[in-house]
């Protein structure tokens, strides 16, 4: 598919989108992280792109939610949803879950819903999801310390592509190698013709380094596992815990990850972490050897009585003698001493092997002193040899660790997505679990629901009574105040709209007619002035084209105008909506008006209230067929008439409402 027949993708952001590596297998995946991490584009966006491209795959012209009421409700449900899903990213990914005409994709959801039904909602697998997060690209990685020679230009260029990270130089000969040998720690010739040349200097010979190019940047792998390492890990637990199948071995990645320190160096190498802190160290030891050898020489000295003979004494003098002439006469031997305490201070504090200790030797010399001091020209030799050793091991280190993990590069990518695809999957199924839902029948005119609970109540969802409501083709629906008609509308709308989604719907069990567009009118707020009634109308006239493709839910229309209009008005769309062969309800208290001014027969439904406790309606929630439900006034009316006080009064009043009801 070309980027540009996705619907909403234009020039500009199709251009954005190339920047992936792979954009239409991203949108193929419905990979909204992959299309997010495109330039410019927010996670936001990346869920519309995808579910364009989704339209587009399964020739879905889109407008289901043909009212501002029916996205509403589409807005809750998916809100529903999202709180269910841990990570940031299966919250986008859900948005991509839309109502549909095409079956094609409502059967796709449908099977990755069944999926989702299986999954074990185990408290544990959504703690290990809290951490993954989509992987991302580590910051470029730059190395100066070492570069790649060739003597050839198309060489070149293959290499500069390949290893975007090192330096390429272009030599002429072996000299010229040599020469970059100087400036840098390792030089790679890339051309076979170097082999078997002698070249002094750190240059190896490699013509097949694009076939393995962790040995020569071993860097790349490793920034790419630092970066991702707490995601990679979580991702890791996610499959255990949750018992999926891994697109790796996660014995491997998780050691591989033990020994990969957070800036991509190498962990938990003992003896590189000796010769770390041997380097750090060295300054500091040796001070403290000297004042340990300064210690025990002046402790010596203080203890010691010197006798020195006068002869001798000025033979010392005259000869211009210091005391260290004195000192190796007379103290050789407590000289000696200390500076083995300091040799020996500085070879423990930083754990020196033999050939290294001997190295440290060299720091004191043999040769009595008073102060002991160091040699600052051996102290630099141990150090130099310590960082060489230390590098060399690092950089060893490094290329094992980067070439274990370049082998789990590709499956490390698809681990993470795996674990925030499960994510969705849990929230779909958290959602199913937590509304008691059950996959829809679609097909056929009208709806039939039994034990439908809307998740959209003001009440815990414990505490919803559940209604069974069946309408073939067009009913009216009457009732007592409060009784519960827009949440009935609402559960109608919620059932209609999941069961597009491909999704479970909350109900025992429900069948709703295949419909290309919702139209859900939610109640007006009053009365509208001529302009805003004349264009009310037009949309409903609009309404009943083609209305055997959809499905109508209307609130309390009668509002739009004076009741006795109102009535005619609303009888009329019942009648253009029923030759059509629509499915809806309209929700009216003027339902008996309305079907008298009907010329054919309406259906009216009513959600009765049985009685009235302690000033409260008691009701039956579930629409009861062929019933013109009394209005509340009534009901109150009748009570009162019941009542010793005034009783002519109210009955003459009840007496009024004879005809309205059954
Ligand atoms: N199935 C139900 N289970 C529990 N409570 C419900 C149910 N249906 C409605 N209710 C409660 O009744 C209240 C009123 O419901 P709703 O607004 O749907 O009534 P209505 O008949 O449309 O009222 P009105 O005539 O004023 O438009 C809801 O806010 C809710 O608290």
């Amino acid at each position: 598919m070309d980027l540009e027949d996705v619907p909403g993708v234009g020039a500009k952001t199709a251009e954005r989108l190339r920047e992936l590596d792979d954009p239409a297998g991203a949108l193929e995946r419905e990979d909204v992280a992959a299309v997010a991490s495109a330039p410019g584009i927010s996670t936001g966006r990346a869920a519309r792109i995808v579910r364009g491209a989704i339209r587009a795959r399964h020739d879905d012209p889109g407008g289901f939610l043909a009212t501002d009421r029916a996205r509403e409700v589409y807005d809750a449900v998916l809100g529903l949803l999202q709180e269910r899903a841990t990570t940031t990213y299966a919250e986008h990914r859900l948005a991509t879950l839309y109502p549909t005409a095409s079956a094609s994709r409502i059967e796709e959801v449908a099977a990755f819903a069944e999926r989702a039904h299986e999954r074990s909602l185990d408290p544990s697998v959504a703690e290990a999801l809290a951490d993954v997060e989509p992987i991302e690209r580590p910051d470029d990685v730059t190395v100066r310390d070492r570069c790649l020679a060739t003597a050839d230009a198309e060489t070149y260029q293959a290499a500069t592509a390949a290893f975007p990270e090192l330096p390429v130089e272009i030599v002429d000969d072996a000299r010229g190698l040599a020469d970059l040998a100087r400036g840098y720690s390792s030089v790679v010739a890339l051309d076979e013709a170097f082999a078997g040349v002698a070249i002094e200097g750190d240059v190896t010979v490699d013509p097949s380094a694009f076939d393995h190019p962790a040995e020569h940047i071993p860097e790349r792998a490793l920034a790419f596992f630092a970066t991702n390492r707490a995601s990679l890990r979580a991702a890791a637990a996610v499959h255990r815990r949750a018992g999926v199948d891994a697109p790796l071995d996660l014995d491997e990645l998780e050691d591989a990850l033990d020994d990969l320190a957070a800036d991509g160096s190498v962990a938990g190498d003992e003896e590189l972490e000796r010769l770390n802190v041997a380097v750090d160290d060295l300054d500091a030891a040796v001070s403290t050897a000297e004042s340990v050898a300064n210690d025990r020489l002046r402790a010596a000295i203080e203890e010691r009585d010197v006798t020195i003979e006068g002869a001798d004494l000025l033979s010392l003098v005259e000869r211009g003698a210091g005391v260290d002439s004195l000192l190796s006469r007379e103290l050789a031997d407590e000289y000696a001493a200390a500076v083995a305490a300091a040799r020996e201070h500085v070879r423990d504090a930083l754990a020196l092997r033999n050939d290294e200790a001997e190295r440290a030797v060299r720091i004191f010399g043999d040769e009595p002193t008073y102060p002991v001091e160091r040699r600052d020209e051996a102290v630099s030799r141990l150090r130099e040899a310590l960082v060489a050793e230390r590098d060399r091991r690092a950089a060893k280190r490094k290329r094992d660790l980067a070439g274990r993990l370049a082998d789990l590069r590709a499956g490390a990518s698809v681990l993470v997505r795996d674990a925030l695809e499960l994510d969705v999957e849990l929230a779909v199924a958290r959602f199913c679990a937590d509304f008691d839902c059950t996959p829809a029948e679609r097909g056929g005119v009208g709806f039939e629901i039994e034990g439908g609970r809307s998740p959209l109540l003001d009440v815990p969802f414990d505490d919803v009574e559940p209604v069974d409501y069946a309408v073939d083709g067009v009913a009216l629906l009457s009732g007592v105040n409060s009784g519960g008609k827009t949440s009935t509308l609402d559960l109608v709308a919620v059932v209609v709209v999941l069961a597009h989604m491909g999704l479970p719907v909350p109900a025992e069990s429900a069948r709703v007619p295949a419909v290309e567009e919702l139209h859900y009118h939610a109640k007006s707020q009053g009365t509208l002035d001529a302009g805003a009634f004349e264009s009310t109308l037009r949309d409903f006239a609009a309404l009943t084209r083609g209305a055997d493709a959809k499905c109508v839910l209307v609130d309390e229309l009668e509002s739009i105008t004076e009741p006795g209009a109102s009535a005619k008005i609303v009888a009329g769309i019942l009648e253009a909506l029923h030759g059509a062969g629509a499915t809806g309800v309209f929700v009216s208290h003027l339902a008996g008006e309305i079907r008298d001014a009907a010329e054919y027969e309406v259906d009216v439904d009513g959600i009765r209230a049985v009685g009235l406790k302690d000033g409260e309606l008691v009701v039956e929630r579930s629409p009861v067929k062929d019933l013109l439900a009394r209005s509340t006034p009534e009901l109150i009316v009748e009570k009162l008439a019941g009542e010793a006080d005034d009783a002519a009064f109210y009955e003459d009043l009840l007496a009024k409402f004879d005809g309205d009801g059954p």
